[in-house]
């Protein structure tokens, strides 16, 4: 049993360990499930945590990343939005107030939109683009303004500063209808009442203001658009200045005011609200009745907020009124500067911004100065008005007025368009900068021609004209063979020719055109001729001059001066202008009255004209045209009437072989002088063999005489290198040109006095052999100073020495021998040959010095002489075989080894 027991109890206990054994068994594999299952969770965490704070992150990023995107977006629009508004309300139109200026627009410009405020919200958290909000006024609309006063009061204070400050001064006037305050409302513009621009009106004014608004529309629309345009604002739009200023009609009352407007008044303001716009006329009104209309515009202020349509009802938080002292400021600026007038227009503004940019084939426009409106008023010169006659006393102003009008032609004019012929007749050098000098190499390319000093060369004038006909003349001849009626359609047939306008300028032309002698004769005739027919060649006069004379000589020719349609009248100018027109009486100084008809006092225009008589401002001028010029373009010709020619020093004249007529070489020329003409030509006798072919210089003046004798002499010597020379001087006065002749042709034979007869007696012998190969020139040094020696009889007999002198005259030449002989005077040269009754055939040619005309008359073909007067430094020349009348020659000056 007890066995039984105990293996019972064995068998119990076995069981119990192996229940046991499993036990711990099943307790560890419980333990390590648990463990497993414990770390698995933890993952799980770890990961769900990870999880959790990527979203987070992605989250946070692609919050920020919408934040940035809206903040970029909307900064990008609101820059859009300010670029647009920028453009619509540009300068002080749109500037906020810190940075606000007034800013002068262009012609044309000051219509654009104006700023009242911000679109966008200023509250904290709400965010959003902050652009200008901006509203339409000038040319565009009427505008009501209701709600919080003194918002409205500086909403319509800062409209009309931006509207002042965007448009040209004195282009905006202003009425301000203000029963309540009288003017207190906006009293910061009171100072533009003293330039015209703000007028208040009381409770008794608003009838006068309404309606002579409804008559400025009236006015507006019957004469200024003129069924032409719908609207000042295309009249801009075409390019053309405003011809109106806008006219804004401030209205400030409120409900009691409303109530007390007439019906009438009702209905004018009805129509100009209906019909202002086109011309310029707008309402601003507060607290006015204004009848609703596409053309109204309505603005309201409610609660720190402002909406009107045209910004789509956004909400708009106003910007502050203008500070008032910025207001008044501006404002006394802009009275005084308009009382002071626009500032006087500088010489450098009536350049163009570039060079010679303009053709003149159809005209020639140049500003001379500004207008009244500080605009530049230009001239014209073309088909018409061709020709133009400039008027003014001494020191009025008119070399600076030709300097002004050349400055700004020839900047826009290069010298394939412009040529210019200039010549001064007063006392003085003005246009002698516009040639090269010693002091100044550089010149103006336009310029042809220079005349200085010459009014008592009033031959070289009509040099001029003479030239300019020869050019009419050339000019016509094309346009036959073009068939063309005018410079504009010769240049279009013809556009490889050389046809620049021409305008010669002609100041104080009274000393050419005024006398009874046949200077002014052929004159005034070449200038007939010239304004008649030089408008259709684009040859174009300025005559300038401070002489009443001069203009009085003119209007005797009706079909003269009729020609002159530019008339330019400077202070005190008489009879330029028509006889009822007394404009240049009133024009202050340094103005001009410019009329392009004829002087009528409807086509006054005032100028005031710049100082243009600067040489630095002209020298920059003239430099950089100088350095602009074409290659191979010659320097303007300069004759100074004070300056005399200087004979080359080798003698040779490159002109010469072409002083021909016939185009050929003719015989050997003795140069005389320098002829007065634009191409300042020597003048020559052609010693051919051929009777008569000697030349008499008469007068008294050594200098001159012995200085003619030198060139002629020295002329023929480089051109006939073998011909032979004799000196004979015979008068102590003469010795010291004689010998510096005898040192400059040093073959030369020498006589005196005492060996004359030999030389007459040589000569005359030759007469009778046979013709030499090469010329003899025989020069003479005062061959009256031993008449008494000539006169003599031989003791021996044969004929005398006069005798044998007349037959050298008579008949050398045809045995080339010329004779270049000086008389002092023309009785002495007659008795030389022969006493009274003589005849002066020999003597072919002639220079007169200090000889009167009358005494003239025996070698001259005109009865009774030559119209001739002497002056120093001119000689009266004539060759029987060339010419009809005498002409005008300055001796030249010989080179100083040989004066
Ligand atoms: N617009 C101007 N602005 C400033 N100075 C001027 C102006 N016009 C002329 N002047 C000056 O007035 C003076 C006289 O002018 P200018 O020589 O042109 O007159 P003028 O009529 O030609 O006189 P005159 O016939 O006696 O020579 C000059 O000193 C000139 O510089």
């Amino acid at each position: 049993m007890a066995s039984r027991w105990s293996g019972l109890l064995a068998a119990v206990t076995r069981d119990v360990a192996a229940a046991r054994g499993l036990a711990r068994l099943a307790s560890a594999s419980a333990g390590s499930a648990r463990s497993r299952t414990a770390a698995r969770h933890a993952v799980v965490r770890a990961a769900h945590a990870a999880c959790l704070a990527q979203l987070t992150e992605a989250r946070a990023t692609t919050r920020r990343e919408i934040t940035r995107h809206y903040l970029r977006e909307s900064t990008r629009l609101a820059a859009d939005i300010a670029g647009v508004a920028g453009v619509q309300a540009p300068g002080a139109a749109g500037a906020p107030w810190r940075d606000w200026a007034p800013v002068e627009p262009s012609v044309g410009g000051g219509g654009g939109l104006l700023r009242i405020g911000t679109i966008g919200s200023d509250r904290p958290g709400e965010c959003g683009p902050n652009v200008p909000a901006l509203l339409p006024l000038l040319d565009r609309t009427h505008l009501t303004l209701t709600g919080d006063r003194a918002v409205v009061d500086g909403i319509i204070a800062g409209l009309l500063l931006r509207v002042l400050g965007s448009t040209r001064p004195g282009d905006v006037r202003i009425t301000v209808y203000d029963p309540e305050h009288l003017g207190g409302g906006l009293a910061g513009f009171a100072p533009l009442g003293a330039a015209g621009l703000l007028g208040f009106v009381g409770p008794g004014g608003l009838t006068g203001t309404l309606d002579d608004l409804v008559e400025q529309i009236r006015r507006i629309n019957e004469s200024v658009l003129a069924g032409e345009y719908a609207s000042l604002a295309d009249i801009t739009a075409a390019g053309r200045r405003r011809p109106e200023p806008w006219r804004l009609l401030v209205l400030l009352g409120d409900a009691a005011t409303a109530a007390e407007l007439t019906a009438a008044q009702r209905a004018q303001l009805d129509r100009i609200v209906r019909t202002g716009i086109a011309c310029g006329v707008h309402v601003v009104s507060r607290g006015l009745p204004v009848r609703p209309g596409p053309a109204v515009e309505s603005v309201t202020v409610a609660g720190g907020r402002v909406r009107c349509a045209s910004l789509a009802a956004l909400p708009v938080r106003p910007d502050p009124a203008p500070p008032a002292g910025r207001v008044a400021a501006f404002c006394r600026e802009l009275a005084e500067r308009l009382v002071a007038g626009p500032p006087p227009v500088r010489f450098a503004d009536l350049a163009p911004e570039k060079l010679w940019t303009h053709g003149s084939a159809a005209g020639l426009g140049a500003p001379v100065g500004a207008g009244p409106d500080g605009e530049l008023v230009e001239v014209a010169l073309g088909d018409d008005p061709p020709h133009a006659l400039v008027g003014g006393p001494s020191g009025a102003g008119k070399t600076n007025l030709l300097y002004a009008w050349l400055g700004a032609l020839t900047a826009r004019y290069s010298p394939d368009e412009l040529a210019l012929y200039l010549l001064d007749f007063k006392e003085g050098v003005s246009f002698a900068r516009f040639a090269p000098s010693p002091r100044d190499p550089s010149w103006l390319p336009q310029v042809r021609l220079v005349g200085v000093n010459i009014n008592s060369d009033r031959e070289f004038g009509l040099a001029m004209l003479r030239h300019l006909a020869d050019e009419l003349r050339r000019r016509a001849r094309a346009a036959k063979r073009y068939d063309a009626s005018k410079l504009a359609e010769l240049r279009a047939e013809d556009p490889g020719g050389h046809w620049p306008r021409i305008v010669a300028v002609i100041d104080e032309f009274q000393v050419l055109v005024t006398g009874r002698d046949p200077v002014a004769a052929e004159a005034v005739n070449l200038l007939e001729d010239l304004a008649r027919r030089g408008r259709s060649q684009g040859i174009h006069l300025v005559l300038a001059s401070q002489d009443v004379s001069g203009i009085e000589a003119l209007w005797g020719r009706s079909a003269l001066i009729a020609q002159f349609t530019l008339r330019i009248a400077l202070p005190k100018a008489r009879r330029i202008l028509a006889e009822t027109n007394t404009a240049a009486d009133a024009v202050p100084r340094f103005h001009a009255v410019v009329n392009t008809d004829s002087g009528v006092p409807d086509a006054n225009r005032i100028v005031r004209l710049p100082d243009a008589g600067d040489r630095a401002g002209w020298r920059v001028l003239q430099d950089e045209q100088w350095h602009a010029r074409p290659d191979g373009l010659p320097p303007p010709r300069l004759f100074d009437g004070d300056a005399v020619p200087v004979f080359p020093a080798a003698g040779h004249f490159p002109d010469l072989a072409a002083a021909d007529p016939d185009g050929r070489t003719g015989p050997p020329a003795a140069v005389v002088g320098e002829t007065i003409d634009v191409r300042g030509r020597p003048a020559v006798v052609r010693l051919g063999r051929v009777p008569g072919r000697n030349l008499a210089v008469l007068g008294s003046r050594t200098g001159e005489a012995c200085a003619v004798l030198g060139s002629a002499a020295r002329s023929l010597a480089a051109q006939v290198p073998a011909a032979r020379f004799s000196i004979a001087c015979l008068d102590g006065d003469a010795d010291h040109a004689a010998r510096l002749l005898h040192a400059a042709l040093p073959d030369a034979h020498w006589y005196d006095p005492d060996t004359v007869d030999e030389l007459l007696t040589e000569l005359a012998d030759g007469l009778t052999g046979a013709v030499p190969d090469q010329p003899h020139y025989v020069v003479g040094y005062a061959f009256d100073a031993v008449a008494g020696r000539l006169a003599d009889k031989p003791a021996g007999g044969g004929p005398t020495g006069h005798e044998r002198l007349r037959a050298v005259l008579a008949r050398g030449p045809e045995h080339r021998v010329h004779l270049l002989g000086w008389w002092r005077t023309v009785p002495r040269l007659r008795d030389d040959l022969g006493g009274i009754g003589a005849r002066f055939d020999a003597i072919g040619a002639w220079v007169a010095l200090d000889v009167h005309g009358g005494e003239l008359g025996p070698l001259c073909p005109q009865p009774g002489g030559p119209d001739w007067y002497p002056r120093p430094h001119r000689g009266l020349f004539f060759d029987r075989s060339v010419h009809r009348t005498p002409e005008l020659v300055i001796p030249y000056e010989l080179p100083a080894d040989a004066a």
